[in-house]
């Protein structure tokens, strides 16, 4: 496989803002994810300027599984973006996640959306995330933590509306 791009791997000179998704469909999925944007918030490369609220979703693709909660991040980060998927992984293998069916049920999946303007086409890291533009499950919540946000010059308010599990996403009520 070819090398990552240096911007991939090179550390920002000023604090970078990525978007990060999270999901999780396995266990105890509030608190995993809690426990995610916790450690997040703990790491000293990174400050989390926002959190989404939780929307609950059903899934997309993969076997029949259960539904998903769904939160999307916005951080600010002097990471690289490699690192930043890196420190992703990191908190995937803690929260035990396996990987053996595609778009299976999983602990925690972490995503890098976006980080700044970077993009780049390779497998290993792709920016932005190549089906983050189709997936309401991603673009709801985003737009929820920032009514204003765009990728790739379009309204991801409006790309969330038009996405073809538009109607599956739903805030998530904790009843607990
Ligand atoms: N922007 C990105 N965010 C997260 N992983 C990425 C990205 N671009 C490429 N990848 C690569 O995709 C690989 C598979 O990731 P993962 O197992 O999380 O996929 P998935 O969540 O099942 O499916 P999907 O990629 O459709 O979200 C990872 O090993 C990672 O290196
Ligand atoms: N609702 C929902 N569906 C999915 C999700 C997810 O996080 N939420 N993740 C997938 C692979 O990343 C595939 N399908």
């Amino acid at each position: 496989m070819s090398a990552l791009d240096p911007q991939l791997v090179t550390a920002p000179q000023t604090p970078a803002v990525a978007v990060v998704a999270l999901g999780s469909n396995l266990g105890d999925s509030q608190t995993i994810l809690d426990d995610a944007v916790q450690a997040f918030r703990d790491h000293e490369a990174i400050s989390v300027t926002t959190t989404s609220p939780l929307a609950k979703t059903a899934p997309v693709g993969g076997p029949e599984q259960p539904d998903f909660l769904n939160q999307v991040l916005v951080v600010e980060t002097t990471l690289a973006p490699y690192a930043l998927l890196q420190f992703g992984h990191e908190l995937e293998h803690a929260a035990a996640r396996i990987r053996d069916v595609r778009w299976g049920p999983r602990t925690l999946d972490v995503d890098l959306v976006t980080y700044d303007n970077v993009t780049s086409k390779h497998p290993v890291l792709t920016l932005p995330h190549p089906r983050a533009h189709e997936r309401a499950f991603v673009l709801v919540p985003w737009s929820w933590a920032d009514p204003h946000a765009t990728l790739t010059g379009q309204s991801v308010a409006h790309l969330a509306s038009q996405a073809a599990d538009a109607d599956t996403v739903h805030k998530y009520q904790d009843d607990s």
